[in-house]
């Protein structure tokens, strides 16, 4: 039988795991608590509290220069990116709602981060095949619809640079993304990118129990 080291993540398990993670800053802390008010019905989209660290930390890292994220929302993640990124960088992020990526705007010219991030309103597929065909991007984070992930995924490999890194968001998808009897929807989609990215020899993956679960893919 597999050995799970895991412990089940209770409240006061997963507070003292945001305890002993860099705080989110007060503009970071703004756009949640903001999200929360006026998209209530949406915000669970925002990426989860340690998850904005996690991705700033991989950004220092990497020395990423060229992020690209997919699947904007109100922006704590590109927000979080973008402050991490060094003199020069920066991050283009693909969203088609006018709505959400407003709100986005709006703290990521607060905390002074607006003139490094670029943002492209239309379907992500559009937005990334019109990127440069050579590698350029150091850093990638896929967060959108979830039936799109093996497309994006199939353009950003060939675009990123040898060693460069791809973070995919939600891949447990609640846990669907391994449940047989889930044939339909964003769980089936996870689970058919989540075979994708195991079978893809260009890259070397690790599928991590993070949040929602969080692949990180190295191009070798
Ligand atoms: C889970 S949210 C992103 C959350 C964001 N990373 C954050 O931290 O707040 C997914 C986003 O993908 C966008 N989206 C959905 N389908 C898309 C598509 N075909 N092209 C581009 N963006 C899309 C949605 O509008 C939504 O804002």
């Amino acid at each position: 039988m597999t050995e799970i080291k895991s412990p089940p993540l209770t409240p006061e398990l997963y507070d003292y795991v945001l305890a002993h993670n860099p705080p989110l800053d007060p503009v970071q802390s703004a756009l949640v608590e903001s999200t929360h008010a006026l998209f209530p019905g949406d915000a669970i989209k925002q990426v989860a509290r340690e998850q904005a660290p996690l991705l700033a930390f991989l950004v220092r890292l990497t020395g990423a220069r060229r992020v690209v994220e997919v699947g904007t929302f109100t922006g704590l993640s590109a927000l979080a990116m973008a402050q991490a990124l060094p003199p020069g960088g920066s991050l283009l992020t693909l969203d088609v709602s006018q709505e959400w990526t407003a709100h986005a705007r709006e703290a990521w010219a607060k905390a002074g981060v607006a003139d490094r991030i670029e943002l492209r309103i239309a379907p992500a597929l559009d937005s990334l095949r019109a990127l440069p065909a050579e590698p350029h991007i150091d850093l990638a984070f896929l967060d959108a619809n979830k039936d799109g992930y093996v497309d994006y995924w199939e353009e950003i490999v060939p675009r990123l640079r040898p060693g460069g890194l791809i973070v995919a968001d939600n891949v447990l998808f609640a846990g669907q993304a391994a449940d047989p009897t889930v044939t339909d929807g964003p769980g089936a989609a996870m689970r058919v990118f989540n075979a994708h990215v195991a079978a893809d020899r260009r890259m070397e993956s690790v599928m991590l129990t993070v949040a929602d679960g969080l692949t990180l893919a190295r191009k070798v």
